[in-house]
């Protein structure tokens, strides 16, 4: 017997009616374990808590709902519960509409209190100064490589990494009116009018090109200038009531970004081990033969995987450099441990980033 559409709004209605119990009930317990942290003094937002739960859902949940849905949908729930408990102010490179706003949404949920800043440096400095509990920074891309401000930030800043998200990023030509005739000037940040080179130089080739502080900024131009188009997200459009002059305009169709999220270790102690951790370290070594051939022996030795392996020039005029090197694990497993302190021994600097549960 098939339903009516009215019988199964019907049934919808009740299963709805449940939820917003069981979920009320959850809020409530949520908000004692606020209670019980306040008198602890202990960190409200736990990353690898909220790792094993959405994990271990997934891995129980039945269908028909996606693994993918039920990461969303907890994450919200969870957001609004930790918001209940006490609210997180996070730092991110603003104007509204960034697609580091975005980050910083997929990661904490919509339940935050948005500090959105002019540049990274002020990211960092907003996280530092406590205006913001935390940040969210892009450290890579697939296609332009690593952020090397990002990067060099963290080299000498108090914070350290408690965990990352990784986002696709598409880019859309955005402008005031819906014509691809007449744009004198082209504006976006420099990581993205990177990311859509192809594209810019077969369709708009004779247009110039300018660098902004960041895509949305870019676009709340293009809002004020008819003949500028913005390189921007979808949001950003909506945020500022611009036409998208054309879709997905990046060159590499999953063109990925990755974010940091960072706070200073008294706010948020690095989390426990959720089961897929990674831990990023900063280090530096001797200029000498073999040096970072070396670097690589107690990993090999303690069967501890390298997923990340970045170098930044040191800045001494000497040819030296700092390595930002991730690795598979956390810092609780004996394996990690051992290579860490071996590593440290080879080092000329060496500093922790941050242990951190693995994105999705
Ligand atoms: O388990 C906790 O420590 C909670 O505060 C509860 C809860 C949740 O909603 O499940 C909320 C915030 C934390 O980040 C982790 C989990």
């Amino acid at each position: 017997m098939t339903r009516t559409l009215a019988e199964l709004r019907t049934l919808i209605d009740a299963a709805d009616q449940a939820l917003l119990e069981v979920l009320n009930r959850r809020a409530g317990l949520a908000n004692e374990v606020g209670e019980l942290k306040r008198k602890e003094g202990s960190a409200v937002f736990r990353p690898d808590r909220e790792a094993q739960v959405i994990h271990g859902l997934q891995t129980r949940n039945p269908g028909p709902l996606k693994a993918q849905n039920v990461a969303t949908i907890w994450r919200e729930i969870m957001s609004a519960c930790r918001a209940l408990e006490a609210p997180q102010r996070v730092a991110y490179l603003g104007p509204r509409g960034t697609f580091s706003e975005q980050a910083a949404e997929q990661f904490f949920g919509s339940s935050i209190e948005h500090i959105p800043c002019g540049s990274f440096d002020e990211v960092f400095h907003a996280t530092t100064a406590g205006t913001a509990e935390f940040g969210v920074v892009p450290v890579e891309n697939n296609t332009e490589g690593v952020v090397t401000r990002s990067l060099d930030l963290f080299l000498h800043s108090p914070v350290h990494v408690i965990g990352e998200t990784s986002m696709l990023v598409r880019h859309n030509l955005l402008r005031a009116n819906d014509s691809k005739d007449g744009i004198e000037v082209i504006v976006g940040h420099a990581q993205a009018l990177g990311q859509c080179q192809r594209w810019l130089n077969e369709h708009l080739p004779h247009v110039e090109r300018r660098a902004v502080s960041s895509n949305a900024e870019g676009a709340r131009l293009a809002a004020q200038e008819p003949t500028w188009a913005a390189i921007a997200s979808a949001r950003a459009g909506s945020e500022f009531g611009l036409f998208t002059v054309a879709h997905a305009i990046q060159d590499d169709a999953f063109n990925r970004t990755r974010f940091a999220v960072i706070c200073l270790p008294q706010t948020q102690p690095a989390p426990e081990a959720s089961g897929r951790d990674c831990t990023s370290l900063i280090v530096s070594v001797p200029n000498k033969p073999g040096a970072v051939h070396d670097l690589l022996v107690p990993l090999k030795q303690h069967g501890v995987s390298m997923s990340r392996f970045e170098s930044r020039p040191a800045r001494s005029g000497q040819w030296e450099y700092y390595f930002y090197i991730d690795l598979e694990g956390h810092p609780s497993q004996p394996q990690v441990k051992a290579a860490i302190t071996e590593l440290r021994q080879l080092c000329s600097f060496f500093k922790v980033l941050g242990t951190y549960p693995v994105a999705d």
